[in-house]
């Protein structure tokens, strides 16, 4: 169970986020969304560490997460990918999930390895060099490999569809349900798709100027008021 407590980040003179607080379980697959600026990368960092929040605490399983050191969070279970595809350079991809596990568990294992290939359609891919041997989409499974060799329990998925056309969005979205069952990994996804959203998610939160406006089913959420005119500024209807 993720339990975030009233986090309030401040850079400088800015509020990214406010007093933002919600729990979830590993048994959930939640869309983190809302416009852009609104805080929500932010709150990955402060989930998986990168930003300490200036009050508020972030804990997982009963651990109060604020002080620890950045690689606890991988120990406690928290796995993350990142906006942007963030291979290790000059590494084959079987490479990057050894430094993955190590950064993990410390351990390796090839086996598990193979299983996380396969699942992610990339044992064809094993020995390609990940910088400059791999399409966007396959760069992108290998973002999700390299955070599932962490083994996670929960996976902060930041953007990970963004850039991919019509049937990669489609591929992904019944690959991420998938994982959901298969790992029993409970999954926090930042997606500004609303259809991607509503089809892999069974709850949404919303951030709008770093504060938390909604929270419930995708069907409620893409309903609110208040989310719609977070979106466009007018009343009407979120459209997918
Ligand atoms: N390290 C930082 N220093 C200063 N300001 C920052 C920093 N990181 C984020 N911000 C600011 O905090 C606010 C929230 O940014 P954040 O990236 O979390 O939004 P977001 O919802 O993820 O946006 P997007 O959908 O565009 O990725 C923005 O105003 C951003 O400019």
């Amino acid at each position: 169970m993720l339990k975030l407590d009233g986090i309030t980040i401040q850079f400088g003179g800015l509020t990214a986020l406010k007093d933002v607080s919600f729990s979830m379980g590993t048994d959930q697959v939640v869309g983190l969304v809302g416009p852009n600026g609104a805080g929500k990368t932010t709150l990955f960092n402060a989930i998986s560490g990168l930003v300490k929040p200036t009050h508020g605490k972030v804990e997982f399983n009963g651990v109060e997460l604020g002080r620890k050191p950045l690689y606890t969070r991988a120990r406690v279970g928290i796995g993350r990918t990142f906006q942007i595809p963030q291979p290790m350079h000059e590494l084959t991809v079987r490479e990057n999930l050894v430094v993955a596990q190590r950064f993990g568990h410390g351990k390796v294992d090839q086996r598990r390895i193979d299983e996380i290939l396969a699942f992610m359609d990339l044992s064809a891919q094993a020995g390609r060099d990940a910088a400059s041997g791999l399409a966007l989409q396959e760069l992108k499974r290998l973002e999700v490999a390299k955070a599932l060799a962490t083994e996670p329990r929960l996976l902060l998925l930041d953007e990970v569809l963004a850039g991919l056309e019509t049937n990669g969005k489609r591929y992904f979205t019944a690959k991420l349900a998938e994982l959901h069952k298969a790992f029993k990994i409970g999954i926090l996804i930042i997606e500004h798709d609303i259809e991607t959203v509503s089809t892999l998610c069974d709850r949404v939160v919303v951030l709008n100027f770093g504060r938390l406006i909604a929270d419930g089913t995708p069907d409620a959420v893409f309903r609110d008021p208040e989310v719609i005119r977070s979106y466009t500024g007018e009343p009407g209807a979120v459209h997918a």
